[in-house]
């Protein structure tokens, strides 16, 4: 759904710095159940903020309380200005019979505070923010999925927006309409406006996102920028050779440490070493090399060492 006017009880605008502010906020529903716990929540301005976790962590009713649809049990939280902000919660009902622009006329016909005047404007603008102009007068029965989940969006950009908040905008989808989306909210998010995108794929917000905040259970258990998130673990140089002992005694010598041989596969912690360098010293030591890499510590493993669980990663 896409909201225009009106702001939530208990909400205020946030500092010039941020787009979302939240302190302390909790959601228990009726029967007692913890949705939402104390949750202290940061989101920058111009960031692509992924909020992860797997299904049922309190990321749905984390953004309905943004939005003014859940009222908080307790905690403060802080949004830009409602009519800033374009949301995509649960897809808006698209008639299939009528092209994309058709149903986005109707759409913005509904709200109450858009001028008629200024309607096809709007739409046209918005159409061509998500890469449907060519398609805008395709009927919607005939749109692929990642063409229905752009029109989605396009109904949640009409008219000028700060932030969008975006729930599971990929779930559903084919991964060619996954590629889409990812694509789009990067291109959204190019000019300044601040995305916020919830999701149970770690891989996807390593992706598209600069920021994430990793929910469990309605409890916030890291958050920070991708690279802060991933970067607590360091680099490793990982060599494949049948002459893997002596590749260990080569990057011994030059310094690099936590040096492991096992199999065919040699590994060590990469430190400040370039790795073309050490490609060129292990083959000028006579050891034949088949492949080399760095591999960077992923979202998913820095996730699974701080909860010691493991995580949803194809959904
Ligand atoms: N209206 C409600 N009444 C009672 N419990 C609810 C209600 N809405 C959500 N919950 C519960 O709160 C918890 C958090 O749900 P929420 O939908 O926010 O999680 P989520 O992370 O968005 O998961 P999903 O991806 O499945 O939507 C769940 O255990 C859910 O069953």
């Amino acid at each position: 759904m896409t909201l225009e006017a009106g702001a939530p009880f208990g909400a205020s605008p946030p500092s010039d710095d941020h787009a979302i502010v939240t302190e302390g906020l909790t959601k228990r529903f009726k029967g007692g159940q913890i949705a939402v716990d104390a949750l202290d929540l940061t989101v920058p301005r111009g960031s692509v903020y992924g909020f992860l976790g797997p299904n049922g962590s309190g990321k749905t009713t984390t953004i309905r309380m943004l939005l003014g649809l859940v009222a908080p049990t307790s905690g403060t939280f802080s949004v830009v200005p409602l009519p800033r902000v374009g949301a995509l919660v649960e897809g808006p009902a698209f008639y299939p019979y009528l092209s994309g622009e058709a149903n986005l006329l109707r759409y913005d016909a509904a709200d109450p505070t858009a001028s008629g005047r200024t309607a096809r404007t709007r739409v046209t603008t918005a159409l061509e923010r998500v890469g449907l102009s060519a398609a805008a007068g395709k009927r919607y029965r005939n749109y692929s999925l990642g063409m229905r989940q752009r029109l989605a969006i396009a109904a949640a950009l009409l008219g000028p927006r700060e932030l969008l908040i975006l729930d599971e905008p990929t779930n559903g989808l084919d991964p060619q309409g996954t590629r889409e989306v990812r694509t789009l909210v990067k291109e959204i998010a190019s000019d300044g406006t601040t995305v916020f995108v919830s999701s149970h794929l770690l891989a996807e917000v390593e992706q598209m996102c600069t920021h994430a905040a990793i929910m469990r259970t309605g409890r916030l258990v890291a958050h920070g920028t991708i690279a802060s998130l991933s970067g607590g673990r360091a680099p490793r140089l990982r060599v494949e050779t049948p002459d893997g002992a002596d590749a260990a005694r080569v990057l011994r010598g030059l310094g690099l440490t936590a040096v492991a041989h096992e199999g065919p596969e040699v590994s060590a912690e990469l430190g400040g070493h370039a790795p073309e360098r050490l490609n060129a010293a292990l083959v000028e030591a006579g050891v034949a090399v088949r492949g080399l890499s760095v591999v960077r510590p992923s979202l998913e493993e820095v996730f699974v060492g701080l909860t010691g669980e493991g995580f949803d990663v194809e959904g």
